[in-house]
């Protein structure tokens, strides 16, 4: 399991004073990994955290070599209009790449990825293809450990299939039991692929200002987290865990990242996962303005 960490932490503090904001987001992080557990971070260029994480890395005592840390190129997301777009960014993953290791002060990431699957003329200056021969070079020179993609569905998917050297490692994708395939099939080719899917937004079901009063799971939630003695949060994360997705989630606080943790330490029986996943299939939600964009 991961933590992540947008721009939004950032932004809320940082109207105020952003050095504050800036610190009191190393912070967390260090907490994050010295107090909660985590041992894998993940970042990305249009985050504008990268900074932030690297200064937690480095000084958090725990060896590099334990921690796991992700960041992602950003291929065609133009953020302020909030669609695909020319970003103000790196011409390509290689570029992205040195950069976002000077920001962290870092020699190499464990996994880096393809941000978004827009590649265009208008979007991009590069094809899909060129871009993952340079994620293809990062990973010959070892500045890069492993590398793949988020946001791409089975099309993207087998187009890279096709030219790749290294097959992709990783697929970040919007994951929960509200949305059990961001694009369809997409779950099921990752797994027939030997490509790990990642759950970004795992927590959703239990999100209210996303899902008001929690949906058609909410009676079963309650239930199963009496039943197991464990919180909202641990139940959907481990069911995330058991239908073989690694959740990427994030708080504002290093007591919930601590809670998060307790998701390790007990198992949803056959009879209640199924129930679970059966029910959260009857309801569809997507918290992002991308997912239209994907199909
Ligand atoms: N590849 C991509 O395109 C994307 C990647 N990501 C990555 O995934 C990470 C996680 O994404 P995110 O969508 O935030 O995922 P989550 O579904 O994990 O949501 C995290 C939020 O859940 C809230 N929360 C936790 N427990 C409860 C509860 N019991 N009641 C109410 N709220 C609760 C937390 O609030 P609080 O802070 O108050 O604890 C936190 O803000 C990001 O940080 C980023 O790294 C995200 C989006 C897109
Ligand atoms: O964390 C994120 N928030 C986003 C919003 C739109 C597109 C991508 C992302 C992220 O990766």
């Amino acid at each position: 399991m991961g933590t992540g960490t947008t721009q939004v932490h950032k932004k809320i503090a940082a109207k105020e004073n952003v050095a504050k904001a800036c610190e009191d987001l190393t912070q967390l992080l260090v907490d994050s990994i010295t107090y909660a557990g985590f041992t894998h971070l993940d970042t990305a260029e249009v985050y504008t955290t990268e900074p932030e994480v690297g200064k937690a890395v480095n000084r958090c005592g725990v060896d590099r070599s334990k921690l796991w840390i992700t960041s992602k190129y950003n291929s065609g997301w133009d953020i302020p209009r909030g669609k695909p777009g020319k970003p103000p960014f790196s011409s390509g993953p290689y570029e992205a790449l040195v950069k976002s290791l000077e920001k962290m002060s870092l020699s190499y990431l464990d996994l880096y990825l393809i941000h978004f699957p827009f590649f265009s003329p208008e979007n991009t200056e590069i094809t899909l293809e060129e871009a993952w021969k340079q994620m293809e070079r990062l990973v010959e020179e070892g500045k890069v450990r492993n590398i793949g993609v988020s946001n791409f569905n089975v099309s993207k998917l087998e187009e890279i299939l096709k030219i790749a050297k290294i097959k992709p490692q990783v697929n970040q994708i919007e994951y929960n039991l509200y949305l059990q395939n961001q694009t369809p099939g997409v779950v099921k080719f990752c797994k027939e692929n030997d490509i790990l899917v990642e759950a970004y937004s795992p927590l959703t079901p239990i999100i209210p200002s996303k899902i008001k009063d929690g949906g058609p799971l909410d009676p079963l939630i309650h239930e199963l987290t009496e039943k197991y003695g464990v919180t909202k949060s641990q139940l959907i994360l481990r069911w995330v865990y058991q239908s073989g997705v690694v959740a990427v989630t994030t708080s504002s606080t290093k007591e919930r990242l601590k809670e998060y943790t307790g998701m390790t330490s007990f198992e949803i029986e056959d009879d209640d996962f199924k129930k679970l996943s059966d029910v959260g299939s009857t309801f569809n939600f997507t918290g992002f303005s991308i997912i239209k964009f994907l199909q």
